[in-house]
C-alpha cells in the first residue's frame, strides 16, 4: 500500500485529531545538528501513516538538559513519530507517480478517481459527473431567490457555478505523492528553507464564501529537501476544499512532515474571512492567523523566533 494512500485514508478528522497532539522524535532518538535542530538518526525507511506511527510516550524520563524545551514535559498525551517513516525509495519497480485513472482500495469506492482522502462521501467516478446535480441545485437556488433561473443573463448560470464550485474545491482531487512528483531531493542541508506569502484561496466550510490570504511554511530538513514549488502545491491541495483555516494550518504543516520527514514545520496562515467581512459581524479589517508549529519549532523558541522574524521581515 502506498504511503500517500495511507495518508488518504485518514479523515480530515482523524488528520485533525492526530496532528493536536503530535510531537516529533524525542530527545534520545535523536542527533542533534544545526544549533538545535534535530535530525532522526533511524534509518527505518518504508511506509508509514500517522496513524500507525502512533506510539506511546516512553515510560523512562528525557535527559535532563537546559535545553530542554518545556513543551517535552507536558502532561498532555502525544503522538510520537516513531521513526523517519519516508516515501518509499523508488527502486525501479514502483513508478512514483500512480497509474491513471488511479482507484481507490476502499469497498465502496473502487471506482473513484478522486477524493483521495475520502473526505466526502460520494458516489459518482469522476468530479465531473457531479456537474449535472450540483448545476440542478444552483438552478434551484436561483428559483429560491426569486429569480427566473430562464432568463438570459442566468441560463448558463446554474453550470458556470457548478463548474467554478468544482475549482473552488479542486484540491479533493489532488493527492500529495502525485503532486510531489518525486521532486524530493537527498541533499546535506540543515538550514531553514522558509517560502513566505503563497497566496491562498479557500472556502469556508460554515457559509460556502470564500476566505483567502496568505501561506507561510517553514521546515528544517533532515537531508531531504523539497522541491520549493511543491510548497505552494501543497497549500493547493488543502486550500481547495471546504475548509477552516485551524485544518488547513495542519494539513498542510502534516503533508510537509510527511514528503521530507525533516527536523521541524512551522506553517502561518494570515486569512480574510469573507463571512466575518461581507456579513455577519462585517469586520471588514480583521484577519485571522494561525500557526502550527512541529518539531523543533515547537520545542525550540529560537528557531521559532528566527522562522517568525523570517516570516515577518519585508
Ligand atoms: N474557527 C473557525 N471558525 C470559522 C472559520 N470560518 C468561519 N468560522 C466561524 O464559524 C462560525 C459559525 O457560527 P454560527 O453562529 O453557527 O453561524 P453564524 O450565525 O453565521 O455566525 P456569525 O458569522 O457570527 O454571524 C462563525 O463564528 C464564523 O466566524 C474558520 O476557518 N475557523
Ligand atoms: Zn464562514
Amino acid at each position: 500500500m502506498s504511503f500517500t494512500r495511507q495518508l488518504s485514508e485518514m479523515s480530515a478528522s482523524e488528520l485533525n485529531d492526530a496532528i493536536d497532539d503530535t510531537n516529533f522524535p524525542q530527545a534520545h532518538i535523536l542527533s542533534r545538528g544545526r544549533n538545535n535542530s534535530v535530525c532522526s538518526t533511524s534509518s527505518t525507511s518504508g511506509t508509514s501513516s500517522l496513524a500507525d506511527r502512533v506510539v506511546s510516550a516512553p515510560e523512562e524520563p528525557l535527559p535532563a538538559s537546559s535545553e530542554e524545551p518545556a513543551a517535552t514535559n507536558s502532561n498532555r498525551p502525544r503522538l510520537i513519530l516513531k521513526s523517519s517513516a519516508s516515501i518509499p525509495e523508488n527502486d525501479g519497480t514502483q513508478p512514483l507517480t500512480p497509474q491513471t485513472p488511479r482507484t481507490s482500495t476502499t469497498p465502496g469506492h473502487e471506482n473513484c478517481t478522486f477524493h483521495h482522502d475520502l473526505e466526502l462521501d460520494h458516489k459518482p467516478p469522476t468530479r465531473e459527473a457531479l456537474l449535472p446535480d450540483m448545476a440542478r441545485s444552483y438552478r434551484l437556488l436561483l428559483g429560491g431567490l426569486g429569480e427566473n433561473p430562464d432568463r438570459q443573463g442566468l441560463i448558463k448560470t446554474p453550470e458556470r457555478a457548478a463548474k467554478a464550485m468544482l475549482y473552488f474545491t479542486k484540491g479533493y482531487d489532488q493527492n500529495l505523492e502525485d503532486v510531489l512528483n518525486g521532486a524530493v531531493f537527498d541533499e546535506d542541508h540543515d538550514e531553514m528553507v522558509v517560502v513566505k506569502d503563497i497566496e491562498m484561496f479557500s472556502m469556508c466550510e460554515h457559509h460556502l464564501v470564500p476566505f483567502y490570504g496568505k501561506v507561510s511554511i517553514g521546515y528544517l530538513p533532515c537531508n531531504k529537501i523539497l522541491g520549493l514549488s511543491k510548497l505552494a502545491r501543497i497549500v493547493e491541495i488543502f486550500s481547495r476544499r471546504l475548509q477552516v483555516q485551524e485544518r488547513l494550518t495542519k494539513q498542510i504543516a502534516v503533508a510537509v512532515t510527511q514528503a521530507v520527514q525533516p527536523a521541524g514545520v512551522a506553517v502561518v496562515v494570515e486569512g480574510v474571512h469573507m463571512c466575518m467581512v461581507m456579513r455577519g459581524v462585517q469586520k471588514i479589517n480583521s484577519k485571522t492567523v494561525t500557526s502550527t508549529m512541529l518539531g523543533v519549532f515547537r520545542d525550540d523558541p529560537k528557531t521559532r523566533e528566527e522562522f517568525l522574524n523570517l516570516v515577518n521581515s519585508k
